[in-house]
């Protein structure tokens, strides 16, 4: 990421946060990635050249930023689903300032009806939306971790441990998936086919 562009993107979030402070209650909060898991990500898509990539719970469209500047380099898509209309018109609108929203499809509606109907060209598939859900998500994933390569990452594992515990024991016993926790930001899970 070009620096002049990284630290508007760091003023940005520090903006946003503080934003968050002033809000009490959490489902308020953008939520947003930190910047340091985001660019950890953005390494990642670099690093696998991946072509699609599929985000679960936009928000503002923070982290989309950071994932659609490194699909930039990797010549790749994103899709990007929000449950919230709102939401995803102010990432519409930050994507269209940074110059960003020319390889990203940002969708409103419900993850799991997305996933429902997904098939598996993802090659990494970025899981931060309603915790309490992820466990009925994992038969979709499971199926979109299909694909030879493919990358299930999952945000705040060590920051709500409590809130993925069930989802984390579900995808450890399933012997056909390697798994791996990055102490990076609020904790990264990293999930695989064997
Ligand atoms: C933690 S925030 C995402 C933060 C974002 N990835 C970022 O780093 O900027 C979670 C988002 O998921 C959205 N969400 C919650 N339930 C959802 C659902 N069932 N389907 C799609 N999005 C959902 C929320 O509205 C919220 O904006």
């Amino acid at each position: 990421m070009e620096q002049q562009i990284k630290q508007e993107i760091l003023q940005l979030y520090k903006q946003l946060k503080e934003e968050d402070n002033q809000k009490e209650n959490r489902l308020e909060k953008w939520r947003n990635l930190e910047p340091e898991s985001a660019e950890f990500i953005s390494i990642i898509i670099r690093t696998q050249q991946s072509k699609n990539v599929l985000e679960l719970g936009t928000s503002n469209g923070f982290s989309t930023l950071w994932f659609a500047d490194a699909l930039n380099n990797s010549k790749g898509k994103l899709t990007s689903i929000e449950i919230e209309e709102h939401r995803t018109e102010l990432a519409r609108n930050y994507l269209t300032n940074f110059k960003l929203i020319d390889n990203v499809e940002l969708l409103t509606m419900d993850a799991k009806d997305f996933l429902v109907q997904a098939t598996p060209i993802y090659d990494i598939i970025f899981l931060d939306a309603e915790r309490k859900h992820y466990v009925e998500y994992w038969i979709y994933l499971k199926k979109l971790l299909n694909k030879k390569g493919s990358l299930l990452i999952v945000d705040n594992v060590i920051s709500h441990q409590n809130d993925v515990k069930e989802f984390v024991a579900l995808i450890g016993n399933d012997k056909d998936y390697i798994v791996s926790t990055a102490n990076i930001g609020a904790g990264i899970l990293l999930v695989t086919k064997q």
